[in-house]
């Protein structure tokens, strides 16, 4: 399992969201002079803070046309759309609110003041990635938590379990709040590159157990997830136990 991943190393978490930041430019770049309107899975957690604050800062000298960019994500947090809870509005306070996005490209997930439960809006997302063709993310960023898990899918939850669905509720989650709507596994391979991104000791436990050659699903999620190309971006924290 896992045998195509890729994985790369980085000095410390300054260049790995360096990194992170030109390779995601340069892809989007690439799929734009192709003619493509790509979609882009964001994530949420620190990391993916820190990488969407310099997506940001570098978005004037880049030629990206954010407007012809549709945007995605993973996992949402099941609370209501303006609390600061919310992925997507961490997003649109460190990326989106700085570049020319057009608000029709942003898919958020449904918030608990849009629908009444995680699995309606679960049901209303993957009805909406169904409408707008959304099979193949260009690439979806996930983050790692030192549990393994990956979006929200959580180690021992029925969510892993999940098929013939494009996204699921959460309940229980370990990592608040409790619940969740979350990618399932088969809407993550048919994604053209999956990207992790990890900083960090606390991470190095579970990015080891995550690309080892034994173990399980069910206890490190992580592992199941495998894109057309599943690259690992890692400091050297991340990557000590490997
Ligand atoms: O909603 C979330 O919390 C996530 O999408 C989750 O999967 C996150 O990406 C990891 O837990 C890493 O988060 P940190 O970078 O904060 O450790």
């Amino acid at each position: 399992m896992n045998a195509a991943a890729e994985v790369r190393r980085h000095d410390d978490a300054d260049v790995l969201v360096g990194d992170v930041a030109s390779a995601l430019l340069d892809r989007i770049e690439s799929a734009q002079a192709r003619g493509e309107v790509p979609h882009i899975g964001l994530t949420g957690g620190s990391i993916a803070e820190d990488l969407h604050r310099e997506l940001a800062r570098r978005a004037p000298d880049s030629s990206v046309d954010w407007s012809r960019i549709v945007f995605w994500w993973g996992d949402e947090r099941f609370v209501a759309s303006d609390s600061p809870d919310r992925n997507a509005l961490q997003a649109r306070e460190a990326l989106l609110d700085h570049v020319a996005v057009d608000p029709a490209h942003v898919h958020a997930v449904p918030g608990s003041d849009e629908v009444a439960t995680a699995e309606e809006a679960a049901e209303a997302y993957s009805a909406t990635m169904r409408s707008e063709g959304a099979g193949f993310f260009e690439v979806l960023m996930l983050g790692i938590g030192p549990d393994g898990h990956c979006a929200s899918l959580f180690p021992g939850h029925p969510a892993l379990e999940a098929r013939d669905a494009i996204a699921v509720a959460v309940h229980d989650s370990p990592k608040p709040p409790p619940d969740r709507v979350t990618l399932t596994f088969e809407a993550m391979e048919r994604c053209r590159a999956v990207w992790f991104i990890a900083s960090g000791a606390g991470k190095a436990e579970a990015v080891a157990r995550a690309l080892a050659d034994e173990g399980t699903v069910a206890e490190t999620p992580a592992r199941g997830v495998r894109g057309d190309e599943t690259v690992w971006w890692l400091d050297e924290d991340a990557a000590s136990a490997l």
